[in-house]
């Protein structure tokens, strides 16, 4: 088989890390490394930070890179906290993103992934959307990974905390981000057989238990 291409993805989000390397799988002809420096965000929509982000990283990585951004957008206040979820539940905890809708009847909300893929500096970026709909619960299930123990899917009685990780990840708004990336991929590599893995000087994200665990 030829050699794997490789591609970074820029995060420093450990818990994103496994869960995309576990959505990849084995099968994907792309060798992934990650690479955790810390690029500001831009405020504003999810696609321009996600864009914006992305030419960042391809600039400094000078290979093709992508970058993930994800949103958590409650409908009652038309989309926000969004982008800004990060921020809101470092300051507010799970507790107080709830209480955030405590004047709305309207509970539901919806997670959204945004991958942005750039092949090298100067090229297009290229952006892919998953978006899964749930409602805004009382914590439940494991504290690991950010607003999984208060996001609970539409359709399901399990928050994404009290999950397994494979349902998670195969109805997630990662999952549904990467189909569109995969999809992608697959093709431009069956195109163009160049950069191929040279054992690169990134870490590889097949070892993601080397990294530090944040419980976010
Ligand atoms: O599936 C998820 N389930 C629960 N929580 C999640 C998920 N995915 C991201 N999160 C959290 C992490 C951060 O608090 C915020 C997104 O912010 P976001 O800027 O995209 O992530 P980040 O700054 O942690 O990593 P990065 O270096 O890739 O930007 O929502
Ligand atoms: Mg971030």
């Amino acid at each position: 088989m030829a050699s794997k291409r490789v591609l970074t993805f820029v995060t420093g989000n450990p818990r994103k890390l496994e869960e995309v390397v576990a959505i990849l799988g084995e099968n994907t002809p792309w060798k992934l490394i990650s690479n955790d420096v810390d690029l500001p965000e831009l405020q504003g929509e999810p696609d321009d930070i996600a864009r914006d982000k992305c030419q960042m990283a391809v600039e400094k990585i000078k290979s093709p890179v992508i970058v993930e951004d994800t949103c958590l957008c409650y409908n009652a206040l038309k989309g926000l906290p969004g982008p800004y979820i990060k921020w809101f539940l470092q300051k507010l905890g799970h507790k107080g993103l709830n209480q955030l809708l405590c004047g709305y009847e309207d509970k539901t909300a919806y997670a959204l992934c945004t991958i942005a893929y750039c092949e090298g500096p100067g090229k297009d970026v290229k952006l892919f959307r998953g978006k899964t709909d749930g409602t805004i619960v009382e914590a439940r299930g494991p504290h690991k990974f950010g607003w999984d123990p208060i996001f609970q899917p539409a359709g399901f009685s399990e928050t994404y905390a009290e999950m397994e990780t494979s349902l998670k990840n195969s109805i997630s708004h990662r999952r549904k981000a990467l189909n569109g990336l995969k999809d992608f991929l697959d093709t431009t590599t069956m195109k163009d057989g160049e950069n191929a893995s040279n054992g690169s000087d990134g870490t590889d994200l097949q070892q993601p238990e080397k990294r530090p665990r944040l419980n976010e």
